[in-house]
């Protein structure tokens, strides 16, 4: 990429400082700068320490790791790696696929989040044609709008005398995503609005469960960890996670198969995606099917509720958007606007990366093999020179004219990337984005949602969480 002669090696990367045999850990420790948390404001300091690359050595189970705030560099090294993409991240989960729970009827690929290279190609080639093309995907809208309505009407009814739905939003927001979700994979209903669930029914089990791997897989994965060299209590703990991720996404799985065979469904409904896998590769059909369940629940939960409160705290915004969705049908630009910019600010996931597979001279510096490189897109959709106005909450930006200023064209393309970036991005995008879009025209079109108080507390693990009190109001509109 660039002409530079006295290329710098990778041991002169600025980062946190090193000490004899221990290397970087101790920055990891009680006291250290990464103690426990790998959020957006240690990201913002590593930067302002250290500049735009920044070099962690590797150490007690972390790979050597460089994180990246040029968008420049992390497309070149993107593109470069853009022909089978390594992403090897949930180690843990792929140990307990491939050697832990290694079954006799073991398939030979373990699904997306976990293989690489041709065993991911292979399985991916299977299913992107029914999971992210924008006609098939769009045939669900119908039984979505179904489950948003019947998700407006629990929540009037859970409100309390202030219209609040303070403690549990969280666990509300899940049960409408995995009632969602459910229903596009399983073409079945989960009942997770059932109002006499129990806490140990097989839905909120699934919810916690599934909250409780991407905690463990921060511990195990993003802080120092000797899982690889014996049972720690964390990986211990993990390995139950993700028995009992199996355990009930198989008892959802068995019982939509069931059904299907006994013919009892309706025929009217659209045939969900396992029906759709089925008809290819059984083992693909279950396999993706339980990563649906694992992926896609958490992630659009978070998702819309970081949409809402950004369009609780802009009133205004707010208001303009419901006047599209009781006026406009079809095309609604300014919701679309709001989820992006809403993506930009509180986006689930706060960074991308990959494994390089071979050298890259960036920056002065040499990348060598085999090191992860993290572009941190949260944090640099919120630098001033990629957006104007960075910390606002600004729709508009998505729907300008490019002579605006705030045009996001006008912003490198790699800096912003929630779901990921090429041939490896987010598979359940466009379900993702159909969910969302439905829900929040039903959201907005039936509250009035207001925030008070001191601003959302997000916590960041594998993936971004908010944590309460959960301040809105929901008043009628
Ligand atoms: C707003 C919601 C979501 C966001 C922001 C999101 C974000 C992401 C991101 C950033 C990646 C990594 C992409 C990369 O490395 O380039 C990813 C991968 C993935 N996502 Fe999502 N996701 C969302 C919803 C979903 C849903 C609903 C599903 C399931 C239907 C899902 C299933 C997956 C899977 C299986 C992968 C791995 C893809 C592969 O490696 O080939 N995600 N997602």
């Amino acid at each position: 990429m660039e002409e530079v002669n006295n290329i710098k090696s990778w041991k002169e990367i600025p980062g946190p400082s090193t000490l004899p045999i221990i290397g970087q850990i101790h920055h990891f420790l009680p006291g250290g700068s990464f103690y426990g948390r790998f959020d957006v404001k240690l990201m913002g300091n590593l930067y302002e320490k250290y500049g735009p690359i920044v070099r962690l050595e590797g150490h007690f189970g972390l790979p050597p790791t460089i994180f990246l705030f040029d968008a420049e560099t992390a497309m070149h090294i993107f593109r470069n790696e853009n022909i089978l993409p390594l992403r090897p991240g949930f180690q843990s989960l792929e140990y307990f696929r491939k050697t832990y729970n290694k079954r006799s009827d073991a398939v030979e690929s373990t699904g997306l989040l976990t293989e690489q290279e041709e065993a991911w190609k292979k399985f991916r080639s299977a299913v992107n044609p029914i999971m992210l093309q924008p006609n098939t995907i769009k045939l669900y809208s119908g039984i979505l709008a179904e489950v948003a309505d019947d998700m407006i009407s629990r929540m009037k009814g859970l409100r309390d005398t202030h219209n609040m739905i303070k403690n549990e939003l969280d666990m509300e927001m899940n049960l409408w995503s995995l009632e969602s979700i459910g229903l596009v994979t399983l073409g079945r209903r989960l009942n997770c609005f059932d109002s006499n669930l129990p806490e140990d029914s097989p839905v909120k089990e699934l919810i916690k469960v599934v909250h409780d791997i991407f905690h463990c897989m921060d511990k195990l994965e993003c802080q120092p960890s000797l899982w690889k060299y014996f049972s720690t209590p964390n990986f211990k703990r993990a390995m139950k996670h993700y028995e009992d991720q199996i355990r009930l996404s198989e008892y959802f799985i068995e019982m939509a198969i069931k059904e299907l065979k006994d013919e009892k469904k309706d025929q009217n409904r659209e045939k969900g995606i396992l029906e759709k896998l089925l008809e290819i590769d059984q083992k693909v059909a279950v396999t993706m099917t339980s990563d649906v369940l694992f992926a896609g629940v958490d992630t659009t939960a978070t998702t819309i509720i970081g949409l809402l409160y950004l369009l609780a705290k802009n009133p205004e915004k707010q208001k303009k958007l419901r006047n599209e969705i009781m006026t406009a049908k079809d095309k609604r630009s300014y919701l679309r606007a709001c989820i992006k910019e809403s993506l930009r600010l509180l986006p689930v996931v706060s960074g991308n990366y990959r494994q390089t597979t071979k050298e890259y001279d960036v920056l002065g510096y040499r990348i060598p093999k085999k090191v992860i490189a993290i572009v941190v897109n949260q944090y640099m959709s919120q630098m001033e020179k990629y957006y104007p106005k960075p910390h606002e909450f600004i729709p508009e930006r998505w729907i300008v004219d490019k002579n605006d200023p705030l045009y996001y064209g006008n912003t490198h393309p790699f800096v912003y990337a929630p779901f990921g970036f090429g041939v490896r991005s987010c598979i359940g995008r466009r379900i993702a984005e159909l969910e969302i879009e439905t829900f929040a025209a039903k959201l907005i079109q039936n509250f009035d949602v207001r925030w008070f108080g001191p601003p959302i507390k997000v916590r960041t693990t594998t993936l971004n969480y908010f944590v309460g009190p959960y301040n809105f109001i929901f008043n009628d509109v």
